[in-house]
């Protein structure tokens, strides 16, 4: 590496970046931009509760990285700066992923601790929530982030069920349930069961994709926070958000950005270039991906594996594979698909077998390395 600065090399104690920070994931920006009219709506839906009123329900809907939590995270803060009589609790259902663990993430927001690890019915977790709720005469808001997870553990129903009823068990308890779904395909009305459809009437509020337009302008705003002066031009910056807009996942730019940064680094450049970007791109256009296969249980990663490495072959075929390394049978086999394709993860379709008729073959939606590199 030269540390000769003269010739537009880094040296060793140099740094492209004048805060990285602001590209992590849990980084809130300052400016919030092109969000305007879904925020009026969530506050009009809020405000009820700055008065001490049960606010209305809402539900979010639209793609990935489009700004939905982002939305929870700044509404939530505004509220806490309004009144201290509202608990605010967004909780992530793809790490909580039953109503169980949901009340658990309520009860923590609420009294400021974990509950007992020994694990207590969820009757009296439940109790204990709506009790302290009525007792200190406090509204509770619930965001439940990324709420499809809880459709695909079969938990949705149940868990919206406890908290819209709350006040029918525990009179005076006030809860407003804001629902996040990133799932395009996950009709979440259509999917409850009709005892919830009947009291869960929802404000809609929808999040679509940025344009490249809107992605330029936003990353620009993180290029200025995040990298000195002329490290990016805007040539390279309207090459990331043409990459970035090919998904319209805003994450996949903001984790380019700064793959980019670190690339030219490397190099001991000064300036961000096109090429930085290519080879970033090569691992930022699986953020999804590797977001989605967090989660995963062991059977799920079990199951991942076979047909990753069984491309293409019909469902009986996998299943006696998935079964041989599992010893799971073929209800749970059938379930843990159909999760992996809600997921975006795997495909199915249907093929005409000679003589057969039509059977169910496997795909995977990304090529079989890149997940089978990402499970490891
Ligand atoms: N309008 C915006 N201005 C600035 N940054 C934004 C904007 N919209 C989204 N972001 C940034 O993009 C990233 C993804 O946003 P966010 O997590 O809010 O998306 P999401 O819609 O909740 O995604 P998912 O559905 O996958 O959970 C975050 O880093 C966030 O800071």
């Amino acid at each position: 590496m030269s540390e000769d600065p003269e010739e537009g090399m880094l040296s060793w104690d140099e740094s492209v970046f004048r805060d990285e920070r602001v590209f992590e994931i849990d980084y809130v920006p300052e400016t919030f931009q092109h969000r305007e009219s879904q925020m009026r709506t969530l506050q009009y839906t809020l405000r009820p509760a700055t008065r001490g009123s049960r606010p209305l329900n809402a539900m979010v809907r639209g793609p990935p990285g489009t700004g939905k939590t982002t939305a929870i995270q700044k509404l939530f803060g505004e509220l806490r700066a309004e009144t201290s009589d509202v608990h605010t609790v967004r909780v992530n259902c793809q790490m909580n992923a039953t109503r169980y663990s949901v009340f658990a993430r309520l009860f923590e927001g609420i009294f400021d601790y974990e509950p007992p690890a020994s694990g207590i019915s969820f009757k009296k977790l439940f109790g204990q929530v709506t009790e302290k709720l009525v007792e200190e005469d406090d509204v509770l808001v619930v965001a439940l982030d990324d709420v499809n997870y809880l459709f695909y553990e079969n938990e949705a129903s149940d868990t919206l069920y406890s908290l819209l009823r709350a006040h029918e068990e525990y009179s005076g308890a006030r809860i407003g349930v804001i629902v996040v779904s990133s799932d395009p395909s996950l009709e979440v009305i259509d999917e409850l069961d009709s005892r919830v459809q009947s009291v869960f009437r929802p404000e809609d509020v929808y999040f679509n994709v940025y344009d490249r337009e809107e992605i330029a302008g936003i990353l620009r705003n993180r290029v200025e926070r995040g990298f000195h002066d002329d490290v990016v031009s805007t040539t390279v910056l309207d090459y990331v958000a043409e990459k970035t807009a090919e998904s319209g996942d805003l994450r996949v730019g903001i984790d380019l950005l700064r793959r980019a940064g670190l690339t030219a680094e490397m190099r001991a450049s000064k300036v961000v270039e096109k090429r930085d970007v290519d080879e970033a791109y090569e691992t930022s256009k699986f953020v999804h991906l590797s977001r989605s296969l967090e989660s995963l249980s062991e059977s799920e990663t079990e199951l991942l594996e076979v047909i990753a490495e069984h491309e293409g072959k019909q469902a009986g075929e996998v299943y006696e594979e998935f079964q041989a390394v599992s010893g799971l049978g073929y209800t749970r086999y059938s379930e843990i698909v159909n999760k992996l394709e809600d997921l975006g993860i795997v495909a199915t379709n249907y093929a005409e077998v000679d003589g057969r008729g039509r059977s169910r073959e496997l795909h995977l939606e990304y090529e079989p390395e890149a997940v089978l590199s990402r499970l490891e």
